[in-house]
């Protein structure tokens, strides 16, 4: 069982569970069959020894000490000073709010960002420090670090004042005479010193250029959509799809989507921002729970208006006990979807409205008829395949799962309608749950979320030095609706801008009016052998049909060469002139890949996709050139635009 408590498998008897589930039908129903089993064996959940870790002074303290030890230990490897704000991330989030631990916390973490090349979060840090009563023996040096980092962002003036404002607190202090002229000489220092400034080309280096669609070009019903798109449905074989209505050229932005929901992985949570999933440089704990770190107040509120208040103890919870993350980011998604709609019952009124509607298109579009990327109807809508898996211990795994997530949701939060806190023990808990139909429908939402997920979902990726690294997970109900082929002819790509989520569609190839629009699921023809590729969409539940699986199209050492599939002998100088031009660029690619790319990015860009205009409509697929040029398009698309970790090294 791999994300149930293991305690928990062992006390059961997981085979006769597995058996009795067989004979249950919808998942309501099948929750309610666990908790009655529960009640049955142990008069309720046996789940006393899972404590959620709480806010502890003394373990912020010990945190930061081992940050700061860390610190001075640290050599000239970015690692070593990485390692240090990771501890400091740890320890601010167990300081409880307001109090000297988390003051300290936020100071020294600026020193460590101070290192890292991030004056503009050392500052931020240094406020929030002296936000919380920084003691007042330590702010003239405090101070100084900030008067240091505003002359590097360039106010000196700035500097100056603050500068000052630290000699006033070294008057204050009880320090020996030399101790007091050290350091202010060092705050001296920091106004007048020469600084190493970040070199403007290094800055224009991690600029990422803007994706928008244009006002003019969007999509009357369908939201965040090039007015090149169309919705289509094929009961038959496809279900719902996308469609070009106009011929599309490579490179077009056709989707620019911010999802209704994401979800931080848990290994990310002291590195990225719980709300948003950027990476944290200074950061801002929730002020009840240890596991959510926030890149802005902004951020930190609105994750509470929107789901972190249902969520925080619940959460909590389900992290003490190793919860799988999918089945965090259903339950996310659950109360976004009871928060948006007012209450269980409004939820749930609503959701036997939609499946009334026998139009299996129009069940999916808000009143207003916009099919929305920000409602909550578009996301109920999306398949889930409930009806097609056999897995039995998936079942188990699944009610199993949910039963626990209602016990806490009932017993540690309001969302039921009580005060979340006033039940009297387990067992009348585990009572009221089977017998009240909100929660059982609440339980049958959190499994049909898990699944939709695992059909629909996309992970959040961070790239690094040629690797892409998960971040979290996110839903867009717009993307959803591509489906795969092994050899797209459309690519996502994702990136953060202004503490949101987007999930750019672009066309890769030229696409001619009403022919699908189609990304792959993880897998392509060039890369993935056929089996390989048939395993990986498994979970998807159709047999993919594209060009290159009914041609058994090879790999890409076996493709042929372009120049042979050139139907029309006299174009063949243009190809050869195309494909050269793009070769031109593959180192270019690679420097643009390691951040040491500084002229126009675009450039590179557009000779992609020239070459790619021009080679295309002349040529058969497969070719070997032509798949290389789409990865590096491909690829030149994310390092424009996508997501990367947004780092200078110190020393460069
Ligand atoms: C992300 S959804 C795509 C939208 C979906 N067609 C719908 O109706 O909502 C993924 C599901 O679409 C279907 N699908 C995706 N690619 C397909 C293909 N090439 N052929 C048939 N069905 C496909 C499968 O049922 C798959 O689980």
């Amino acid at each position: 069982m791999a994300f149930l408590p293991r305690h928990l498998c062992s006390l059961l008897k997981l085979d006769d569970l597995v058996e009795a589930l067989d004979d249950v039908r919808g998942y309501d129903q099948r929750v309610r069959l666990v908790l009655k089993t529960l009640q049955a064996n142990f008069g309720g959940i046996p789940l006393d020894h899972v404590q959620s870790e709480a806010k502890s002074a003394e373990t912020s303290e010990n945190l930061r000490r081992r940050a700061d030890r860390l610190m001075l230990g640290a050599g000239c490897r970015d690692e070593e000073w990485f390692a240090a704000l990771d501890m400091y991330q740890r320890s601010v989030a167990r300081a409880p709010p307001k109090s000297p631990e988390l003051a300290r916390a936020y100071g020294n973490r600026s020193t460590a960002l101070l290192r890292l090349n991030k004056p503009q979060d050392c500052v931020k840090d240094i406020d929030l420090a002296l936000g919380v009563g920084y003691p007042e023996h330590l702010r003239a040096n405090l101070l100084r670090r900030k008067a240091k980092q505003l002359k590097k962002m360039g106010r000196p003036e700035e500097a100056d004042a603050v500068a000052e404002e630290a000699r006033l607190w070294l008057e204050k202090v009880q320090l020996t005479d030399r101790k007091k002229r050290r350091l202010e000489e060092r705050i001296d220092a920091a106004t007048r010193d020469p600084d190493y400034e970040t070199p403007e080309s290094h800055k224009r280096q991690l600029q990422r250029l803007d994706l928008a669609l244009d006002d003019g070009e969007r999509h009357p019903q369908l939201d965040n959509c090039s007015t090149a798109v169309d919705l289509e449905y094929d009961a038959a074989s496809r279900g719902r799809h996308l469609v070009a209505s106009k011929t599309i050229r490579p490179g077009e932005l056709l989707v620019l989507e911010p999802p209704y929901a994401s979800c931080l992985a848990t290994k990310r949570i002291y590195s990225h921002c719980s709300h948003c999933l950027a990476r944290l440089w200074h950061s801002v704990a929730c002020d009840s729970c240890v596991s959510a770190l926030y890149c802005s107040d902004e951020c930190k509120s609105r994750a509470w208006l929107e789901y972190h208040d249902y969520e925080c103890r619940v959460r909590a919870q389900l992290l003490a006990m190793s919860m799988n993350d999918t089945m965090i980011f259903a339950l996310k998604l659950t109360i976004k979807a009871v928060k948006e709609f007012g209450g269980v019952i409004k939820l749930r009124r609503e959701t036997k409205n939609i499946a009334k509607c026998e139009d299996y298109l129009a069940k999916s579009f808000s009143k207003d008829g916009v099919y929305r990327s920000d409602r909550y109807r578009a996301c109920y809508s999306l398949l889930s395949h409930s009806d097609r898996r056999r897995d039995r211990h998936e079942r188990v795994q699944l009610s199993l799962s949910s039963a626990l997530i209602l016990y806490y949701l009932l017993k540690l939060t309001p969302i039921f309608g009580g005060s979340g806190s006033t039940r009297q023990g387990d067992e009348d808990i585990v009572t009221e749950l089977y017998d009240s139909r909100e929660a059982l429908f609440v339980g049958k939402l959190i499994v049909q979320h898990y699944m939709q997920l695992q059909v629909n979902g996309a992970l959040f990726n961070e790239y690094r030095n040629f690797e892409y690294f998960p971040i979290g997970g996110m839903l867009g109900p717009v993307v959803s609706l591509l489906n795969h082929s092994c050899n797209p002819n459309v690519a996502r790509c994702s990136f953060i801008k202004d503490n949101r989520i987007y999930q750019a569609v672009y066309a890769l190839k030229a696409i001619d009016e009403g022919v699908e629009l189609v990304e792959d699921y993880g897998c392509r023809f060039p890369g993935t052998p056929i089996e390989q590729r048939r395993k990986k969409l498994a979970p998807y539940f159709f047999t993919c049909t594209c060009e290159a699986c009914e041609g058994n199209w090879p790999l890409i050492d076996d493709l042929p060469s372009i120049i042979s599939l050139v139907p029309e002998k006299d174009k063949c100088l243009e190809v050869v002139r195309a494909v050269v031009r793009s070769k031109r660029w593959e180192r270019a690619i690679t420097k643009l890949g390691l951040e040491y790319y500084t002229d126009d990015k675009m450039e590179i860009l557009q000779t992609y996709i020239d070459s790619i205009s021009r080679v295309n409509p002349i040529t058969r697929e497969p070719s070997r050139e032509l798949t290389d040029m789409l990865e590096q398009f491909r690829q030149c698309f994310w390092y424009i635009y996508g997501n990367q970790f947004d780092y200078i090294p110190f020393l460069t």
